[in-house]
């Protein structure tokens, strides 16, 4: 059989070039190599009794010599020989590290973190040269590997005193497009080490110079060297619950800079099973200033094996949950070659599963403990879970149902629903509410009245999404919703309702004409006490739904159908029955009248302004 061959040249070109999205993300797979050095050396010494292992000695060493445009990236790592060297680097896609775990068959070996062979020549993107300067555990000779890329490498002795690996990157000069002065800056690069590697095991030291006053004077500055360790090395989710306190959590938080406020809680996750994987998550206080832009960006930190691997996985959080922040780190995840994407979305789908169903216990726990604290967090996000219950045709409905919240005619309160259910009144077969811009003007509606008349408990709707949400519910707990707007309220004065609408059979007729395509129909009803008309609604489409729908950008104009409810007790239904009984015109206008104050009332438009005020002049006269 054939073998494949590739031209090496051109395989490398496109690997360095096509694999990775960010240049600097070289920085993060030379220190994965250290580290994997440093860990062979420990998992050798677990075997070998001549060797010892004390952690104290081993940390990885960035140094910058700009003046020579070149990064030295130092490990005191179990080192590779000439042949290691050959083999390793020479061959792409050959991953010594993988080979290190299969043969020393680790069973805990899992955080050793490479397996692709490949992360190595991401050296190329910012460097035209590395030197590679290698002393194996237990040779005698250091070995120098050198390469300018594509053309090939070289091999040969050299002086090295202690055992390890030393990369040296001869940094590219500026070109029109890029800037490659920026990783000789330091700064630079100890931000990049904090952003992918801060959770390597290993110190990584850095010569960082600052300026500070000079001793003895008031206003003399000079520089200072020092060696300072700039990874934070124990991630906090690796760290025992039990030894962290609240303000850990919390400065956590803020060093993440997850956001300026403090979170209202936390949930710390160490889960051993199908898939293993630790998670920090937290409940925010306040609602990012973006939130509802394009610009946000839902997900939590992935992190595998302490390297980051997404800054935002947005298929770890519901929709619904998309304010949570944190992270997650697993090592279990099968990523790509490039460390960017994941290759099998199994693994992340079940941690997915598993983070909604504790985000909502969190949030239940809250409801029931601290009250006070819940409310803050749903008036911050409350209408993200309305939006979740809406959204997806109503699929998350049941995960979310319990953590809904209205303000309630019941003092006046947030409720839930499984408090207004518990409070229902013998006979009392719906959930009802009122949909309105404000709570005081719903509490005015004509249409409440009879409701709260018969003692019956109110939800107020004051967000557009509210009795879109609800219509999705349907019902809670086997009540169905109803409002107090809709033409069929089951109130016990239904009946007398359509006696009188029989009574009046004639006169409620000519109005329906008289308001030809604007209603339905005109019927006469009891739940109106001091007013003298209100509209009410049938069907699935409410007024207040149609007031939200047609005000969308590019929405179409829908058209709730409406019943003219008429109180036949007020003093205005006389005057209407006389101008009935002797003067069609003078129907005709308070017809017209009434309607439009209905209208108003709803907080819809007047279709024709003018013409409204027309006949109020007349009725002037
Ligand atoms: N600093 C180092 N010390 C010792 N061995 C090293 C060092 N850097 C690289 N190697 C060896 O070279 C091999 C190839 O490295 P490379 O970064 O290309 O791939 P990898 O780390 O195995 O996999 P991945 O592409 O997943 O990072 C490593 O597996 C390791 O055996």
């Amino acid at each position: 059989m054939k073998q494949f061959k590739a031209e090496s040249k051109r395989l490398l070109d496109l690997m360095i070039n096509s694999i990775y999205t960010h240049r600097e993300i070289f920085l993060r797979e030379l220190i994965s190599n250290a580290s994997d050095a440093i860990d062979k050396l420990y998992y050798r010494a677990l075997t070998d009794h001549n060797l010892s292992f004390n952690s104290e000695d081993y940390f990885i060493k960035i140094t910058v010599d700009e003046a020579k445009r070149q990064i030295k990236i130092s490990d005191t790592g179990i080192g590779m020989t000439e042949a290691e060297l050959d083999e390793h680097l020479g061959v792409i896609a050959k991953s010594g590290s993988l080979q290190f775990k299969k043969d020393t068959e680790l069973e805990d070996g899992h955080d050793i973190i490479g397996q692709f062979g490949v992360g190595f020549y991401s050296a190329f993107l910012v460097a035209d040269k590395v030197t590679v300067i290698s002393k194996a555990l237990g040779a005698e000779t250091a070995y120098k590997w050198e390469s300018c890329g594509a053309d090939g490498y070289v091999i040969e002795p050299c002086e090295k005193e202690s055992v390890g690996t030393d990369i040296i990157l001869t940094v590219k000069e500026n070109t029109e497009d890029e800037n490659f002065d920026e990783y000789l800056d330091p700064y630079k690069l100890k931000a990049i080490i904090k952003k992918y590697s801060d959770f390597i095991r290993y110190p990584i030291k850095m010569d960082i110079t600052h300026s500070q006053l000079k001793e003895g004077t008031e206003n003399e500055y000079e520089e200072v060297t020092e060696e300072q360790t700039v990874n934070s090395m124990v991630p906090i989710w690796k760290k025992n619950k039990r030894e962290l306190t609240d303000a850990d959590y919390q400065a956590f938080y803020h060093e993440k800079h997850f956001g300026f406020d403090n979170p209202l809680a936390h949930v710390h996750l160490s889960v051993d099973g199908n898939v293993s994987y630790q998670a920090i998550l937290y409940i925010p206080e306040k609602m990012p200033y973006d939130f509802y832009t394009t610009e946000y960006e839902k997900g939590l930190e992935l992190y595998s094996s302490g390297v980051l691997i997404m800054n935002k996985c947005a298929d770890l959080l519901p929709d619904y949950f998309s304010f949570v922040k944190g992270i997650v780190d697993s090592e279990d995840l099968s990523l790509n070659i490039s460390r960017e994407i994941l290759q099998h979305d199994r693994q992340l789908k079940l941690i997915a599963k598993n983070i909604k169903t504790k985000i909502k216990n969190e949030l239940e726990k809250m409801i029931k403990n601290d009250r006070e604290k819940y409310e803050t967090f749903y008036q911050s996000f409350g209408r993200q879970l309305k939006y979740g219950v809406y959204s997806d045709f109503g699929a998350n409905k049941e995960v979310l149902q319990d953590l809904l919240m209205f303000t309630s005619s019941y003092e006046d309160k947030l409720v839930t629903l499984s408090e207004y259910v518990s409070r229902m009144k013998e006979g009392q077969s719906h959930i009802y509410y009122a949909v309105g811009d404000s709570i005081d003007r719903v509490k005015k509606l004509p249409q409440s009245e009879a409701v709260l008349d018969q003692g019956y408990e109110m939800l107020y709707f004051t967000e557009d999404i509210d009795e879109f949400a609800i219509k999705m519910l349907m019902s809670y707990d086997g009540k169905e919703f109803k409002s107090v707007s809709s033409a069929d309220l089951d109130l016990e004065t239904d009946e007398k309702d359509a006696e009188a609408t029989k009574e009046f059979a004639s006169l409620f007729e000519n109005m329906t004409s008289v308001l030809s395509g604007k209603v339905k129909a005109v019927r006469a009803s009891q739940r109106l006490k001091s007013h003298p008309v209100c509209l009410a609604n049938e069907g699935e489409l409410s007024i207040e739904m149609e007031k939200v729908l047609n005000s969308m950008p590019n929405g179409q104009q829908v058209k709730a159908d409406k019943v003219l409810e008429v109180n036949v007790n007020h003093e205005v239904f006389k005057s209407l029955q006389a101008a009935y009984e002797q003067d069609q015109a003078k129907f005709d206008l308070y017809t017209d009248v009434l309607y439009n104050q209905a209208r108003l009332i709803e907080g819809l438009d007047i279709e024709d302004p003018v013409a409204f005020t027309n006949n109020v002049c007349q009725l002037m006269k």
